[in-house]
Formats: structure tokens, sequence, C-alpha cells
């Protein structure tokens, strides 16, 4: 029997001895509160490490959702959606799905075997699962000692063979990221941030987006930094801090679409020790207050209900928390950057966002062009490869005008997570097959093809070096006697 059967028939052995029936109740164990909160705080060090590629697995496609569960099975991360209600809910973060509660599923062989496992449709033991397939991947900590899983799941259908390829990427990336960092001391934000020169393009949208951001560094006018995902939204806001004066203060981010009810309080304010039951010993800062003297991100600020609107107008107003269960009034001193994929003049006008609320957040406005109308895909093809890769890898031009002739709803995070398979699948150069997309996006494209593609970006920086060709080639990271060649394939003039 090949391994992987043998890891799904032992899983339902398991499940059979232990009493579990098919058809369910599957366990239901929920961790919320402050149960939920601990855990969430304990685990903070492995997801920094697995949150980015989370992102990259889960955000952005089609009925596919990717979680990361700690080694009891409970869910510590989501990105993405399955589609259904329902199913969604059951992946709910604080849901535990080891072997024992939900029986045969990818997560919880995964953990059990501690080794990568698909677990499709049938192979799965309760039967309302049995239209999804998953897979998933072990976590490592330097150690060796197992901290969790990553996994995708999704309703659409396939062999799950990308799936598994992916979250292994991810997994190892993972690993990486942990054998890098140092655990984060809690008044310390832990890794380095981003700075303007890691914003990459060369794109006349982005240069400006640059120019502008550069500028407004420097003043304390609060920011909206709007973008579709992926855009690059985060970078620019580290970008914010790291460039101007706050630098030396703290910068601190706050999910505000992952931020359930019960804990927008104790996530702004911070508590007091014994402000609830389970509450830390010492009681703990809230985000305004670990941003004192820096600055705070409100990651995905169109999401925020409107309680949590209202609280978070309170801060905005009165520049002062209190902790939860404390009397004392704490001055806080942070530049706020919101951003978001959601017109928020839509959303007003829908009455789910408050205007007085907007008006306070809107300072400067930055938008994050969406890669299909940059002109620098291919360069930032080139430069993230380089970032994924530890071996050089070329691009042949059958993969190359693939690309181009993508629409890349998911944006640079779509196109980091192309590669990254891209760069798993291939040898010494990446060829077209070698480059896959979500099935369902990939007849859009944006219409252009590699040739136009070309042509565009070298006017475009023909024009923006005032006809210089020596510049235009360092911008477009060529040589001179390459852009003349283009030059004189496309008829164009400096
Ligand atoms: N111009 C860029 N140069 C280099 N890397 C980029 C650029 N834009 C985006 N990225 C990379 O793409 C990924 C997504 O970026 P980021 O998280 O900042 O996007 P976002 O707009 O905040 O996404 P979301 O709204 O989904 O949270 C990150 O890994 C980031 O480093």
């Amino acid at each position: 029997m090949p391994v992987e059967q043998l890891l799904i028939h032992a899983s339902w052995k398991r499940c059979q001895i232990s009493g579990l029936s098919p058809e369910g109740p599957v366990g239901e164990s929920k961790l919320n509160g402050r149960l939920l909160h601990d855990l969430l705080e304990q685990s903070e060090f492995f997801l920094e490490a697995v949150r980015p590629y989370l992102k990259i697995l889960g955000k952005g496609k089609q009925n596919c959702t990717a979680v990361v569960v700690n080694n009891d099975g409970y869910i510590l991360s989501k990105e993405g959606s399955l589609g259904d209600e329902n199913l969604d809910r059951s992946m709910d973060i604080g849901t535990n799905w080891s072997e024992e509660n939900k029986g045969t599923n990818a997560m919880g062989v995964v953990l059990h075997e501690k080794t990568s496992a698909v677990i499709k449709g049938s192979h799965h033991y309760c039967r309302k699962h049995r239209i999804l397939t998953c897979a998933a991947s072990p976590v490592f900590n330097p150690k060796g000692e197992l901290l969790g899983a990553v996994n995708v799941s999704t309703t659409e259908e396939g062999s799950g063979t990308s799936l598994l390829q992916a979250v292994k990427v991810a997994a190892a990336a993972a690993e990486n990221s942990l054998h890098h960092t140092v655990p984060r001391r809690p008044e310390l934000t832990g890794k380095p941030l981003y700075k303007m020169e890691d914003i990459a393009g060369a794109c006349e949208k982005v240069e400006k987006i640059k120019e502008m951001a550069e500028k407004a560094a420097m003043l304390d006018y609060p920011v909206i930094i709007y973008g579709e995902s992926g855009t690059g939204k985060e970078l620019l806001a580290q970008s914010l801090h790291t460039a101007g004066p706050r630098r030396i203060g703290p910068f601190t981010a706050l999910n505000c679409s992952a931020l359930p009810e019960t804990l927008i309080e104790s996530e702004l304010f911070g508590y007091e020790k014994g402000a609830f039951t389970g509450a830390q010993s010492k009681g703990k800062a809230g985000k305004f207050e670990e941003a004192d003297g820096g600055t705070i991100l409100l990651d995905e600020a169109g999401d925020l209900s409107l309680k949590a609107q209202g609280t978070l107008l309170r801060v905005l107003q009165e520049k002062k928390v209190t902790r939860l269960g404390g009397g004392k009034e704490i001055p806080v001193d942070v530049r706020v950057i919101a951003a978001t994929n959601k017109n928020l003049q839509k959303e007003i006008a829908e009455g789910r966002f408050r205007k007085d609320l907007y008006f306070r957040l809107k300072g400067i406005f930055l938008t994050m062009p969406p890669l299909r109308e940059r002109t620098d895909i291919l360069n930032m093809a080139g430069y993230l490869l380089q970032k994924i890769s530890p071996v050089s890898k070329k691009i042949s031009p059958g993969a190359a005008e693939k690309i181009v002739r993508y629409s890349w709803p998911g944006n640079v995070r779509e196109l980091e997570s192309v590669l990254m398979q891209a760069a798993f699948l291939s040898g010494d150069t990446i060829q077209k097959e070698h480059v896959q997309f979500e099935s369902v996006y990939e007849m859009e494209n944006s219409g252009w093809t590699l040739e136009e593609t070309e042509k565009n970006a070298v006017l475009e920086a023909l024009e923006w070096a005032g006809g210089n060709v020596s510049l235009a080639a360092e911008r477009l990271q060529t040589s001179r006697s390459t852009l003349y060649a283009k030059m004189k394939k496309y008829n164009l003039n400096s």
C-alpha cells in the first residue's frame, strides 16, 4: 500500500477505535474569550513566522482557506474563505481540528504523523468534510520540536498535489524564518521593519507613490493607504514609519478584520491585572499604548464593525486610553495609518463606515496600484525570484509571456506565491509549465502580449529619463546595449 494510503488507513482505524462516527457529531470544541486571547498571545512567535506565507496561500483564491494550527490542533490564524458559511465557521480561529475532534483530516493526520499529507474528499472520516480537499505540512522549531501545521483546504476539485507542494514550501519558509528570528520581547516589535528602498518597482505609478510617501513620512498627519489585497499596503505603512522621525518609536499593527468583537476593547486599551478571570497576572498594554511614541497600522480598517469604529473613534478623539479594570487615563501619542482594500466612501454611503471616523483617519490618501496596471511585472518577477530562490534562475520567454498576460487578482503577493511554486518545480530556467495559476482565474488576462508590455515599459522608462538611455536602462535594470536593441526592435527613438 502506498505510504499516503497507510497514513489514512491508520487514521481511520484510530477514529473507529475511539468510537467516532462518520455521521457525526464532530467535535465542536472551540476556544473563545480569554482562553483564545491567551493562546494567541502565547503563539505569537510561531504566528509571526507563518503569517506571511499563510497570506500567500489563502488570500485572493476562490473557495480556498489556509489556516495554521498549533500542535494541539487549534486554529490560530486563517486567510481566505471556502465560500460556504457553515464550512467557514467550522474553521474559525479557535476551533480544534485534531483527529480526536474531527476524525481523519489533513491537519489531524499531520500532527499525529509529523509528516505532510493530503486528505481528499472521501478519505475524510466524517461525511460532512468529504466535500473538501486538504493538504497540510508540519512546522518544527529550530530544536526540531513540532509547533503545529500549515493547512490549505478547498472545495474545488483537484488532485491536491499542487496544494501539497504549496504547503510544503510555506512550512519550509516559515521554519526558515524561525531560524532567523529571536523570540520577540513584548515591548519590542522584534523583526526588522521594511524601509522605502524595499519597495521595488520600475514603474511610474510606484515611483509617484514612493515620492509622496517620502514627503508624508516627515509629517504627522494620519494616512489612509488604499489598494487591492497584496499590493504592498503593509510594506508602504512600515516604510512610512521607518522613513520619518517616529522610527525611533515602536510600530504596531492591528488586523481589524481578524478582531473578534469580544476582544476589541482589550486589544485597543489593554487591561489591568485581575480585570477578568484568566487575565495575565501582570496586566497587558493595549495596541495604542504599545505604539506610544510611534505608529499604529490599522490593517483592513474597512472591515471594522460599527461597534469597533465607535471605540476607535473615542481613542482618536481623546488621545488617551484607560486599561480595562483600571482607573488611570494613559495619554498616547500615536501616528495612525489605516490600510484598506474597501472603498470607504462607498462603505459610508451604504452605512457600514462612520463618516466622522473616516475624517479622523484621512489626512493623506495614498493608493497602491494593482499589479495588472503596472508596466514592471517582469522586473518585479525577477526581483522577487532573487529573494525567493537561493540559486539564480532564469525566466524563459514562454513563462514571461504567461506572466504578463495574467491579470494577477492577488497582486504582488500572488506573484510571489506563483514564483515560489515555479522555483520549486523548475531547474535553472522557469518554463511556461512551471508558472501555474489558480485555474479559476487562468482564463482572465490583461490582454497584453509580452511584446506590448515590453514596449510600454521601454517607452515609459525613456519618457521618465527624458530620453537619456543610460538612465532609462538603469531604471529597467538592464544594459544600455539591450535597451538600444529593444528600441530598434520597437522602432523607438530616445
Ligand atoms: N513593491 C513591492 N516590492 C517588493 N515587495 C512587494 C511590493 N509590493 C508588495 N510586496 C510583497 O508582497 C507581499 C504583500 O504585501 P503586503 O502584505 O504589504 O500587501 P497588502 O496590500 O498589505 O495586502 P493585504 O491587504 O492583503 O494585507 C509582501 O510579501 C510584500 O513584501
